[in-house]
């Protein structure tokens, strides 16, 4: 097929599916090959080709095959992406070996054009996060080796580190700055003891200037890639060279990391991002909503909205993210002003689960098993303080993540009075202030129960 008759076809589609949906569905697509059968066409995020393909893959099948093309499937690929804004100079740099190399060999993986400090939204829950990852952007000397950041799924992360990256390589272009995945650390690894390269594996990660390694709980339990991952980590901060790390929990929270690793971890910064909050996560929506009116001018969003969303999805803002995409995208598609009505019809399946509700059952079962006591100790009469603790704690989570009253509460905990409910709930707020063990066990229990 050539790109004319690609072109006649567009031309066909405008006419039969209308303008709009032409502008935001057909006419980011590129013609790029037709194969045995297969169109390929690339796409600017991978959204797009799977909303194309799932709403107008059929017709974009019959037109081709109207028009003569030997076609049987449609592949939609997203197209290398570039950052839009800092300027070329900015492209992500990849370690260089000793010796030559072929592109395959570089280390890092790319930089997603999307996640840059401008795009991160900061608010209370991720303020110190933010402010230590733009000093480690700043470059040069920093107080602390490695930062390691850590949360639960989809605060920031990742977003976080490509930021750091972007803007460094900004600064300076000539930097060799790293960014991946635990797992894709230990893919290289294994890679190189098979084909007997692990000098060029050393050199290779050891020639960094700042080394960026997300999600590191995966490398838990798997010893020689840990062992690897010590040497590196030892080699680059002998240098001075800045590492950046990122974990769904603190250094002290994972199982299976050894611990002369554990403890080169927490040497230097360690930082939370906690939950969002309302306002953060209503400053999100704000910001991707600037982002889609350049996408797709014309659209109205009606007042309330916003605060609808950010009010109802607590779960994360990739959740929060996705709910919004999916409004604009059915908004565009009908031509319709986003109601409150819209946005309760077109999002009832993500509003249902994110009103997933914490029972007392639950929290009993996951403090239980964070303090490694019998479920039955939840409610039994044992006063023994490595049991009467946990058990405290448990009745201050009943009351902050359920709807349940005071005396509900003592009932569901053996039939207990609601002044020692009352009394429990005052005692472990004290306690988070002074203990930061206590403090810190809260959030995670939080964690796992809201996730
Ligand atoms: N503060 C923020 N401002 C703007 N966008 C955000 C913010 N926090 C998260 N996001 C967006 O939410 C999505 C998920 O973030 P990210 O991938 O960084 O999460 P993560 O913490 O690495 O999660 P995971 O543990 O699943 O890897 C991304 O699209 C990111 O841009």
């Amino acid at each position: 097929m050539t790109d004319d008759t690609w072109g006649r076809i567009r031309d066909d589609l405008e006419k039969s599916i209308g303008k709009n949906n032409f502008v935001t569905w057909i006419a980011p697509l590129e013609f790029r090959a037709l194969e045995d059968g297969v169109a390929r066409f690339g796409v600017p995020t991978s959204f797009v080709g799977d909303w194309v393909n799932r709403n107008f893959g059929d017709k974009i099948l019959e037109h081709l095959t109207r028009s003569g093309v030997d076609v049987d499937r449609l592949e939609f690929a997203v197209a290398a992406q570039k950052p839009a804004e800092p300027a070329p100079a900015a492209q992500p740099r990849r370690a260089a070996a000793a010796e030559p190399r072929d592109e395959g060999d570089m280390p890092g993986a790319p930089l997603d054009s999307r996640f840059t400090f401008d795009s991160f939204v900061t608010g209370k829950p991720n303020e110190l996060a933010h402010a230590a990852a733009r000093r480690v952007a700043e470059g040069g000397p920093v107080a602390f080796n490695p930062l390691f950041l850590y949360g639960g799924v989809g605060l920031g992360k990742t977003h976080l580190m490509h930021a750091i990256a972007w803007d460094l390589l900004q600064r300076a272009p000539e930097k060799k700055v790293v960014y991946l995945s635990a797992e894709q650390f230990m893919y290289r690894f294994v890679q190189a003891l098979r084909e007997r390269d692990m000098m060029g594996f050393k050199s290779l990660f050891r020639s960094v200037d700042v080394l960026m390694v997300d999600d590191v709980q995966f490398i838990a339990g798997k010893d020689s890639t840990q062992e690897e991952f010590f040497h590196t980590f030892n080699a680059l901060v002998d240098q001075n060279k800045q590492i950046v790390i990122s974990a769904d929990r603190a250094p002290g929270e994972i199982k299976d990391l050894e611990d002369r690793i554990r403890s080169r971890l927490q040497c230097g910064l360690v930082v939370d991002l906690h939950p969002t909050d309302y306002e953060l996560r209503l400053g999100i929506l704000q910001q991707k909503v600037e982002l889609y009116r350049m996408q797709y001018p014309g659209l109205v969003i009606a007042g309330g909205v916003l605060e609808f969303l950010a009010h109802r999805i607590t779960t994360n803002v990739r959740v929060l993210e996705g709910a919004l995409t999916r409004l604009f995208a059915f908004a565009s598609l009908v031509g319709k002003e986003i109601t409150l009505d819209l946005a309760q019809d077109c999002l009832a399946d993500i509003l249902r689960a994110s009103d997933r509700k914490v029972t007392i059952e639950e929290i009993q079962r996951k403090v239980s098993e964070h303090y490694n006591m019998r479920l039955s100790d939840m409610v039994g009469p044992k006063r023994h303080r490595t049991i009467a603790r946990p058990r405290q704690i448990a009745m201050y989570l009943s009351k902050q993540l359920t709807q349940r009253s005071l005396p509900e509460i003592g009932r569901r905990f053996g039939g207990r009075d609601h002044t020692t409910v009352m009394h429990a709930v005052k005692r472990i707020e004290e306690l988070r202030g002074k203990d930061s063990q206590i403090e810190e066990d809260l959030e995670l229990l939080r964690r796992m129960l809201e996730a």
